[in-house]
């Protein structure tokens, strides 16, 4: 059976799942790709650090091991920051390895970049877990375009802030406790300060409209609002009124082309669609000209769902390797 070797950079709460999925699902990828899916080594900053993986994969700091292996052929990406993410996904597309991220801060930023460097080398770039966690939003929007035009989308963003808002409602917990248990359970980022103040929203939102639309706003007309200055008193009095605090991220192209976005808290009344969204669950409405409105909910952060993502990439990605049939 022909075999796929790969490598993980980051093996924290995300590199540490599609770790996990990859070896629990061994059989049932054998089965559905074709393909056995060693995972080979795995880039860290801290190589004395113990972790849960077999004696055979190579734990390493240095990304040469990685890029000048030469029987890898994909790499998961789950660090940190724009850079060196990106520095080192670009020497691997040079590399001719197939490259899935989970890093919506540098991709935001530098994927128009990574995909036309991947196409010109004939690779290809997942990046279903850098948008909404565990829901296939990436892919959803992909098959749409195929025949319809998308020209809104509106979604909760971020499980961090979702988790925070529904804790201070329903636990009555203060900001600072909400966060702190997010932080335990693999939701925030490790300095959460992208996830509180919009930010996190932001870069996912602008996935999303290079995907929709082709192109993105310029970053300093939309206007970002985080959660970080709502308190539980308030969360508490809305409840009263039958109101909720959702953190939304929204993007639309208008009948000229202009695109406009912005994100933010807002209150939202029982007739919303995100007034039911709660903990660490996303949703997003995409409007398009023939389908209407479609909403996707579902896990928006956490070790399993984002890990999930990665794996359907890697998935998606093995089946463009196989020979298509031609018909004559
Ligand atoms: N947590 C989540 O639910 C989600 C996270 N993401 C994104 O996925 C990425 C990873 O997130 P997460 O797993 O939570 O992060 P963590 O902080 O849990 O883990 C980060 C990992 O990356 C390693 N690392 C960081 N910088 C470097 C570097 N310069 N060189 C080598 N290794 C490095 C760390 O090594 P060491 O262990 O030695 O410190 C650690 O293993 C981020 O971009 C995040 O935004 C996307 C969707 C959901
Ligand atoms: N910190 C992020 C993780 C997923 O992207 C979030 O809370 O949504």
């Amino acid at each position: 059976m022909p075999s796929i070797k790969a490598a993980i950079i980051g093996f924290g709460t995300v590199g540490e799942g599609v770790y996990k999925i990859v070896n629990e699902k061994r059989q049932q990828l054998k089965q559905h790709t074709g393909y056995s899916i060693e995972i080979a080594s795995i880039l860290v900053r801290d190589v004395n650090t113990k972790r849960a993986v077999a004696p055979s994969v190579l734990v390493t700091d240095s990304i040469d091991d990685i890029l000048n292996d030469p029987e890898i052929d994909i790499i998961f990406e789950a660090i940190v920051d724009e850079e060196p993410a990106y520095t080192y996904l670009s020497q691997a597309i040079e590399k001719g390895i197939h490259i899935i991220t989970a890093n919506k801060k540098m991709f935001a930023k530098h994927g128009p970049a990574l995909l036309k460097h991947a196409e010109f080398r004939d690779v290809q770039v997942g990046f279903e877990a850098t948008t909404a966690g565990g829901i296939p939003i990436i892919r959803t929007i992909e098959n749409l375009l195929a025949g319809d035009r998308v020209h809104r989308v509106q979604g909760i963003l971020n499980g961090t802030s979702n988790f925070i808002l529904t804790a201070m409602r329903d636990e009555g917990v203060t900001f600072e406790e909400a966060l702190h248990h997010a932080q335990k359970k693999g939701f925030a980022e490790a300095d959460p300060t992208d996830d509180i103040s919009g930010s996190d929203a932001f870069y996912k939102l602008m996935v999303v409209s290079s995907l929709a639309f082709d192109e993105q706003p310029e970053w300093e007309e939309v206007s970002v609002v985080g959660i970080d200055h709502i308190q539980t008193d308030d969360v508490l009095e809305a409840s009263k009124a039958e109101l909720r605090y959702r953190h939304v991220a929204e993007i639309r192209i208008d009948d000229e082309g202009k695109l406009s976005g912005k994100v933010g808290p807002v209150l939202l009344d029982a007739e919303h669609p995100f007034y039911a969204i709660d903990g660490v669950d996303n949703a997003i409405i995409v409007e398009t000209d023939y389908l209407g409105k479609l909403t996707l909910i579902g896990p928006g952060a956490g070790m399993y769902p984002t890990g999930s993502a990665m794996v359907a990439d890697l998935v998606h990605i093995i089946r463009q390797l196989k020979p298509v049939p031609v018909l004559s």
